[in-house]
Formats: structure tokens, C-alpha cells, sequence
């Protein structure tokens, strides 16, 4: 059986400024597999591209980089031409102004770090930065001596990151780069990530099938799907819903999972879950809370759930934007305000909307002009007769609220 899968956006072509974008108009055909993408993506902060196992993503990813010489169509960078097979145009790999790292750093292991870097540092040069500005930003500086072979696998990936960068690349495409590494390890290697894209106003986009991962750091979503129950439909919406603000993106996937749609469509592909970014007010209340902040109520959580920005200091870190998400399946709802619980999270909102599936249903709840979901039993709604416009209340603990590290 052949999958097909088919991507589209339909901007018209008059309301496109093409200097900030990566335009791609792509088809690759295998045996068994074809991607067909029509998608324009902003050269702004880092782009997550997430999807099932086999949906097309590091073949995308090697298309932009010019390593797929089985692909058709177009692909533009920031109005230079990498692709165009119908002028029979292939820019070339090392032409394109695109690094790539991959999930295995693919060093030279008879070298140490610092030769490793040398050996790419004559081959191109970063305007930019020095290689002791890249060294000191990756943190390589103790490690320079050191054979490639005797570094972990966190400290390999920051080579590969600085090798990438010393060519100064227009578009950093990093595919899975974290997948190999701890959890420590993946910590700081995504607050490099952040780091380099921030110093260098460097676009990246990031290939995941983790979506902690992709939330933690990713402005914009693009999604990949073999859901052609999707991607086949005629309106113009229905296509651009795959491409968007990383929140906005898990929401639409949340509710997706809720939709009767035919039976072409794959299992879940994300745990339904409402994402946050919201301004941190404490970084610990005096029992262990941190504390961030909706329009009007307050959202507790796990001091420890801060570490992410070991970097930055508790003063420094209120104020700024936490990013975390809460499951579905972790908030149950209170028909009245609960004052004799031990649980810390209690949201007063309104439901907006009410989806179901067999036995489950998710509740889409506004509290202070943030969307929640929340799922229960489709046995639980009939009990407590939830509808639309309805005041609830919701409930969750301060460990349901989530970050990458949790
Ligand atoms: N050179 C090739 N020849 C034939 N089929 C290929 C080739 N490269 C990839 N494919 C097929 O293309 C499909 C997409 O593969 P790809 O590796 O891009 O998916 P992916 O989304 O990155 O998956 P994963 O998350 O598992 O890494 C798969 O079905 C794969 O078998």
C-alpha cells in the first residue's frame, strides 16, 4: 500500500513577501511513500515539525538541505532558489546556506574536538563569529583536547551544533538532535538551542516526535500527518490549520483527536493537553510553589519545575513566560467551588464547547481568556449535565502542571 501524503497551504501569491521565508512546493515519490508539501514557513525563531514515525519528516529536512535528489517542485530561501525542477535547478548540498544536525553528531572520531572544529573552520567561515566566540557560546572550552570519542553524547551534539554554526548557515535544520541523550542532558542542550537561535537570529527548524520537547523551545508548528481523512479536505482553512503558533497547534491536535472523522485516520498522535505560556509571579510561595499567572487566578506548580532555567536566577525568572501543559486527563471539574480539598488548583471558567467520542468527552473551558481541556467520562457529563455556557470549576494538582522536565 502506498501512503500519500499530502500537505497544502493556499496563500495567495500577491500577499507573499518572500524575504523572510523558506517556501517549499515540494513532491517526493518512493515506492511505497509519497510527501506532497505546499508550505511557506516565516525565517523567524525556531519551527518544530512533528509527526508519526514514517510521516516524512527527516525526508523533508533532507530535501531543504539538498540531500534528496529525488525531490520535485520548488524550494526557496529568503528568495534564493534551492530547488527547481522544472528549470532543472539543484543547488547543491554545500550551496545552499542550510547546516543540519542530525540525531548521531557524525564527527570524526579519530579527532579531538578542537581538530574536529578546525577542520570545518577551514572549510567556511562564520562573519559573524570567531571559532573562540562559537567555542565559548557552546561551552566547549574545556572539552577542546578531548578525542570526540570520550565525549558523552549531550557534549558530541554541542560540537555538532558548533561545527554547524561556524558555516554560518541562513537555516539550521536539527533533526532529533536530543533523541540519544538524558534528561539533564536534553535540558541543556534545548537551552543552547534557544541560546544560538537568540544570539544569532539563526531560524532553525527543529524535526520531533517529542512534543515536550517541541514546546519547550518551538515558536511555530508544522505538522505532518498521513492523515489524508485531513489533508485532502477542499478548505482553505482546514489546510493552514497545520501550520501555527506551537499552543495553538496543540489545541487544534487536542480537539482533532475528538472529531468522527473516516477510518483512514491514524491512531493519536499527542495526549490531549491544554499548553501554556503564562508570566511567572513567585518562583516559590515560602511551601515549595511556583506561581504564574492567568488574567485574574493563579496557577500553582512544583518549584521545581523552574530548573529548566537553571541559568537565570529566581529574581530574574519572574516575570518571564513559563511554558508548561496540563493533560486532559489530569483536571476534573466541581460543579460548585471546592473549599475542602487538598488540591492547589482551583479555576473558576466557562465552557465553551463539549466534544465527544464513544465513552470519553472533552470540555473546552475558557478561564481568564485562556483555553483548558479537560476529558472526562461521557458517564461523568450526563451526572453532572454539563453544557455549553456553563460555570465550572476546574481542579488539578500542582504536579499536574507539566514542563519538559517532568
Ligand atoms: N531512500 C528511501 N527510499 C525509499 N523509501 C524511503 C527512503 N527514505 C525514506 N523512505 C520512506 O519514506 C517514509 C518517510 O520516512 P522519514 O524517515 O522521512 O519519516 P520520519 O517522519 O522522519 O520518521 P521517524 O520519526 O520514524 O524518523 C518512510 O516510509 C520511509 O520508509
Amino acid at each position: 500500500m502506498t501512503t500519500d501524503v499530502t500537505y497544502s497551504t493556499l496563500r495567495p501569491e500577491s500577499q507573499k513577501s518572500f524575504d523572510n521565508l523558506l517556501c517549499l512546493d515540494i513532491n517526493i515519490h518512493y515506492e511505497n511513500f509519497r510527501l506532497a508539501l505546499k508550505q511557506d514557513i516565516p525565517l523567524t525563531g525556531i519551527t518544530g515539525i512533528f509527526g508519526h514515525s514514517g510521516s516524512g519528516k527527516s525526508t523533508l529536512l533532507r530535501a531543504i538541505a539538498g540531500l534528496e535528489p529525488k525531490t520535485q517542485g520548488k524550494i526557496t530561501l529568503a528568495n534564493k532558489t534551492l530547488l527547481n525542477s522544472n528549470g532543472a535547478l539543484f543547488l547543491k548540498s554545500e550551496q545552499r546556506g542550510v547546516g543540519l544536525v542530525f540525531q548521531n553528531s557524525r564527527l570524526f572520531p579519530h579527532l579531538s574536538v578542537m581538530k574536529n572544529l578546525n577542520f570545518a573552520s577551514k572549510r567556511c567561515k562564520n562573519s559573524t563569529l570567531t571559532l573562540n566566540e562559537i567555542i565559548e557560546l557552546t561551552g566547549l572550552t574545556p572539552l577542546l583536547n578531548t578525542p570526540v570519542t570520550a565525549l558523552s553524547g549531550g557534549q558530541q551534539q554541542r560540537v555538532a551544533l558548533a561545527r554547524a554554526i561556524l558555516a554560518e548557515p541562513q537555516l539550521l535544520l536539527l533533526d532529533e538532535p536530543l533523541s540519544a541523550l538524558d534528561q539533564q542532558s536534553k535540558a541543556q542542550l534545548l537551552n543552547l538551542i534557544t541560546t544560538i537561535q537568540q544570539r544569532l537570529s539563526l531560524p532553525i527548524l527543529y524535526v520531533s516526535h517529542s512534543l515536550d520537547e517541541l514546546q519547550q523551545v518551538c515558536d511555530n508548528l508544522l505538522v505532518l500527518t498521513n492523515n489524508t481523512a485531513i489533508m485532502t479536505k477542499k478548505s482553505a482553512n482546514e489546510h493552514s490549520a497545520f501550520f501555527g503558533n506551537i499552543h495553538h497547534m496543540i489545541h487544534q491536535l487536542t480537539q482533532r483527536q475528538y472529531q468522527a472523522i473516516d477510518s483512514t485516520v491514524q491512531g493519536n498522535i499527542i495526549q490531549p493537553q491544554t499548553s501554556l505560556a503564562l508570566p511567572i509571579l513567585s518562583t516559590n510561595n515560602g511551601h515549595g510553589l511556583a506561581v504564574i499567572s492567568l488574567q485574574k487566578q493563579q496557577i500553582l506548580l512544583p518549584s521545581s519545575q523552574l530548573v529548566f532555567a537553571e541559568k537565570i536566577t529566581a529574581e530574574r525568572l519572574v516575570g518571564q513566560p513559563l511554558r508548561c501543559f496540563i493533560l486532559a486527563s489530569d483536571i476534573s471539574i466541581c460543579l460548585t467551588e471546592p473549599h475542602n480539598s487538598s488540591i492547589v488548583n482551583q479555576l473558576q471558567g466557562t465552557i465553551n464547547n463539549i466534544k465527544k467520542d464513544n465513552t470519553k468527552v472533552l470540555l473546552s473551558i475558557d478561564c481568564d481568556a485562556q483555553e483548558f481541556f479537560v476529558s472526562i467520562s461521557a458517564y461523568s457529563q450526563n451526572k453532572l449535565a454539563l453544557k455549553q455556557g456553563q460555570s465550572v470549576f476546574l481542579q488539578f494538582k500542582a504536579s499536574a502542571v507539566r514542563t519538559f522536565l517532568n
